[in-house]
Formats: structure tokens, sequence, C-alpha cells
């Protein structure tokens, strides 16, 4: 018998958008989510990838209703068409997980201004762009919504060779506090998660591009585990229940007290020469190509 937290249909007659949810972290939430009645929305820039995971769902949960939206969270103009075109064919949404993100390891003096872009474009404009499309008719329906954004534990620690990402994250995480002051007064919430490792292609394939061997992550954490989807599912899941109305500004850690213990990730790559970014660099690149023509 599954492990089950939460009652069956917890969020039957919920809607919830979620930005990156045809794969990895964005997925899983999406999946709890649907295995608990709630409708969603999947958005990403890959209509094949949307699609498959739409029908992986559907296939698992004969009942659901995954609708999916290919689109580039780094353009207002489109983000702002797809929030319309939402409200306008499924009467608006009750939540939003800002997911996706782009990022990559690189020594911040090598990042040009176009990688510096493709970074904080998606994180940092991109989550406001779909956080104020949503935001502005809930208060103009006077509709009540709950927001969670997913961040990372370099809020608190800063992070060495992913700057770009780290300083977008800290500006969603000050989104999150903000927010939750300005717009709980038309009963809108606004949390935010802050996983630690969490393995997933997207991730591992631009921040450890040349070593997949997990075992020092799993001994220096706490836990002496790394993260599961079913650990940021549970734990989204509840952030957004509308029983839990006063929960509001927070940032939790989900990480098993990692960066308590040991602070900023990514400290083995001081000791790389150029050869090893360069190989690094030149994986992350095919793999972002092998992506962009799948
Ligand atoms: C705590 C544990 C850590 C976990 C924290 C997790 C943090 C995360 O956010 S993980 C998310 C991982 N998932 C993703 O990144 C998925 C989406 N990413 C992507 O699509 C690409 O990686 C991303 C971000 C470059 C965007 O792609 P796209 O818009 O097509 O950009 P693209 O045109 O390829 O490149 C843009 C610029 O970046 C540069 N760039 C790309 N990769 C690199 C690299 N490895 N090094 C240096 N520069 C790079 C390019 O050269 C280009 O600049 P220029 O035009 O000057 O040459
Ligand atoms: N995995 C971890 O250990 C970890 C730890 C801490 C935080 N996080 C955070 O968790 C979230 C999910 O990461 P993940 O590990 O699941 O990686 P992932 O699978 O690569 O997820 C990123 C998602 O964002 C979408 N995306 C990227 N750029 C986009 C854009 N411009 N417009 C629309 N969608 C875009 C991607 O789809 P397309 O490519 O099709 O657009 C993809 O579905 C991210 O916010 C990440 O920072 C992850």
């Amino acid at each position: 018998m599954q492990n089950q937290i939460f009652s069956d249909n917890l969020f039957q007659g919920q809607r919830v958008l979620v930005t990156g949810g045809g794969t990895g972290l964005g997925l899983a939430m999406a999946e709890k989510l649907v295995s608990l009645g709630a409708q969603v929305h999947l958005c990403g820039r890959r209509q094949h990838v949307l699609e498959k995971a739409a029908a992986n769902l559907q296939a698992s949960f004969p009942d659901s209703r995954v609708f999916v939206h290919s689109v580039d969270i780094r353009n207002s103009d489109k983000v702002d068409q797809m929030v319309q075109q939402i409200w306008d064919e499924h009467g608006g949404v009750d939540a939003l997980i800002n997911n996706a993100a782009g990022n990559f390891i690189c020594p911040t003096e090598d990042i040009s201004i176009n990688g510096f872009k493709a970074i904080t474009e998606t994180v940092l404009n991109g989550t406001f762009y779909v956080t104020q499309a949503v935001g502005k008719r809930w208060i103009a329906t006077q509709h009540p919504g709950s927001v969670v954004s997913i961040v990372v534990t370099w809020v608190w620690t800063g992070s060495p060779f992913v700057v770009p990402s780290a300083m977008s994250k800290s500006a969603v995480d000050t989104m999150t506090k903000s927010l939750a002051i300005e717009w709980g007064r038309h009963g809108i919430r606004f949390n935010a998660i802050a996983p630690g490792v969490i393995p997933t292609e997207g991730a591992s394939a631009r921040l450890r591009p040349t070593e997949s061997n997990t075992d020092a992550l799993v001994s220096q954490n706490p836990m002496q585990r790394l993260g599961q989807f079913s650990d940021i599912a549970n734990l989204a899941t509840f952030l957004l229940c509308p029983e839990n109305s006063w929960l509001n500004g927070q940032t939790i850690a989900l990480d098993g007290g990692d960066w308590l213990a040991n602070g900023a990730y990514f400290k083995q790559y001081f000791e790389w020469d150029k050869n090893d970014w360069q190989v690094a660099r030149e994986r992350i690149q095919a793999r972002t190509a092998s992506v962009a023509q799948s």
C-alpha cells in the first residue's frame, strides 16, 4: 500500500500552473497534485516534452485533466497570452508553481553577457512575468491564490560558479517575501522551497557535467541521502493546501540539513584548471544543443 500523507481528492477542483512542469522536479510536483485530483497546466519551451509528460500523467491517472503550454517565460507577451488563454478557456488557476529555470556552471569572469541573460531572464524576469500575469488576474477577480517558487539553498549561502543563478534565485526569494506582504490582503500567499541536491537530468548535466558519482554528496549530508522527487512533491503540496491559509512569506530549506552542515556547493571546482573548465563547458553546451534538437 502506498504511503499517503494527504487525503484522496485533496486538490479536487483546484487548478495549478507549473512552469517547467514537463521535466524533473516540476513534473514530480505536477504528478503529485494530479494524483490528488488537481487540474494542471504544464508550461515549458518544448512542446513534445510537455506532450509526453501530459500523456504519461493521463495514462497513470485516467480521470486527470492536464493541459500544456509551449511558452518561453522570458517573453512577457507570450506569458500574458498563455495566462489569458488559461483564464478564457479554463476560468483561471488557483495556484502557481514557479519552477522553470536555467543554469550552468562557469567561472564568473568567463560568462558572456548572453550567458548571464540566458539565466537571469529566465529565473528572475520570467518568474516575475508569470507571477504578475497570474496575480493581477487574481486581484482583479478577488480570487485567492497561492504561489510556491522553487529557489535553492544558495539564497542563504551564495554560491561560486553559478552567480547569475544565485543572484536571480535570491531575487525570487525576495519577491516571495515582498509579495507575501503586498498581496496578502488579496488572499494571495507566497512561499518558496529551497531544495538541496535532488538529482535530475537537467541539473546534473549542467552543474556536474564531468562527475556522476554522488557518494561524497550522500556522505556529507546529515541525513545520508540525496533528495527524492517525493520530498519536493510533498512539501509543495503541503504549502499549496488551501487549509494552510496563514502560511505566508516563508522559504523552507529541503536538503536534509545540508547547507547548515556544509555551506555553499561547488567548492570542489576551485581545483579545476582551464582545461577542466573547457571540458565542462563543451559537455554542457553539447547537452543544451542535443536537448534543443530532440
Ligand atoms: C543545491 C544543488 C544545486 C541544484 C540547483 C539547481 C539550479 C538549477 O537551476 S538547475 C536547472 C537546470 N536546468 C536547465 O538549465 C534547463 C534549461 N537550460 C537551458 O536551456 C540552457 O542551459 C541555457 C540556460 C543556457 C539556456 O539556453 P539558451 O537560451 O538556448 O541559451 P544558448 O543560446 O544555448 O546560450 C546562451 C549563452 O550562454 C552561453 N553558455 C551556455 N552554456 C555555457 C557554459 N557552460 N559556459 C559558458 N557559457 C555558456 C552561450 O555561449 C551563450 O552565450 P554567447 O551567445 O555569448 O555565446
Ligand atoms: N534538481 C536539483 O537538485 C535542484 C536543486 C535546487 C533547486 N532546483 C530548482 O528546481 C527547479 C527545477 O529544476 P530541475 O532540476 O527539475 O531541472 P530541469 O528538469 O532542467 O527543469 C527546468 C525546467 O524549466 C523549463 N524551462 C527552462 N527554461 C525555460 C524558459 N525560458 N521558459 C519556460 N520553461 C523553461 C525546462 O523545460 P524546457 O527546456 O522545455 O523549456 C524544464 O522543464 C529549478 O527552478 C531549479 O533551479 C533544482
